[in-house]
């Protein structure tokens, strides 16, 4: 099972929906833009979804509104709650990217926002391992999250957040599994997915992974 988050976002989930509307200024930039974020992430899955992470159920919401099919899994128990006040007739499961109640349907796409990066990189290829499995023939996943192009470039954001006082960023950026485009890259390729990646902001990526096919 992967480290957990839980107490950190038990007591986030009240404010949550406030700090990506802007009003944190230590994470202004990385939320920037968020709905068009999640809006791309919807626009861009398909089928019965499986989402990780989901939150306060924003993207969530998205899928509903477009009328998709949903499963959702969330560790946080608070996080679990604002979702289902917000849509109440969604499944929302307990669990997280590695460890989770395995859906009865195959899943053609397998989405999360803002979430990846609490897995380190050996757990984030385990998880798209078996994504692989589980997903549908021509199934697919869509991830956005914060990603660098290299290590140098994640020492350069995490310095500019130490000059600008953004301790709370730094720390978060230090401490957490950020890993880098060439690294994903390598992570979804391994396990049989052709991927691209579409800067958003300044901290997040948009990660879109076909499965190829046999022949391909
Ligand atoms: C920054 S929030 C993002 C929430 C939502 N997806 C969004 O875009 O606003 C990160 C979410 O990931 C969840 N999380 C933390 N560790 C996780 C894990 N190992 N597997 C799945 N979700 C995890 C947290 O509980 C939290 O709800």
């Amino acid at each position: 099972m992967a480290k957990n988050f839980n107490d950190l976002f038990d007591a986030w989930s009240e404010t949550y929906d406030q700090t990506v509307g802007g009003t944190d200024v230590e994470y202004k930039e990385v939320f920037a833009c968020y709905e068009q974020i999640l809006d791309e992430v919807a626009k861009r899955s398909k089928g019965y979804i499986v989402e990780f992470g989901v939150g306060t159920g924003n993207l969530t919401e998205k899928f509903i509104k477009n009328g998709f099919e949903i499963y959702g899994i969330e560790p946080s128990e608070g996080m679990r709650n604002r979702a289902k006040e917000k849509i109440p007739n969604v499944t929302i499961v307990e669990g997280d990217f590695l460890t989770f109640p395995i859906p009865e349907k195959k899943p053609d796409t397998i989405a999360s926002t803002y979430a990846f990066h609490h897995l380190t990189d050996e757990e984030k290829r385990k998880a798209v391992a078996l994504y692989s499995e589980i997903l549908n023939e021509s199934g697919k996943i869509v991830f956005a999250d914060t990603v660098f192009i290299n290590e140098a470039a994640k020492q350069a954001i995490i310095e500019e957040a130490l000059r600008n006082n953004y301790n709370r960023l730094a720390v978060d950026l230090q401490t957490e599994y950020y890993t880098t485009i060439p690294v994903l890259k390598k992570i979804f390729e391994e396990n049989g997915f052709q991927v691209t990646f579409n800067q958003m902001n300044t901290f997040v990526w948009l990660m879109d992974a076909e499965k190829r096919r046999e022949n391909e």
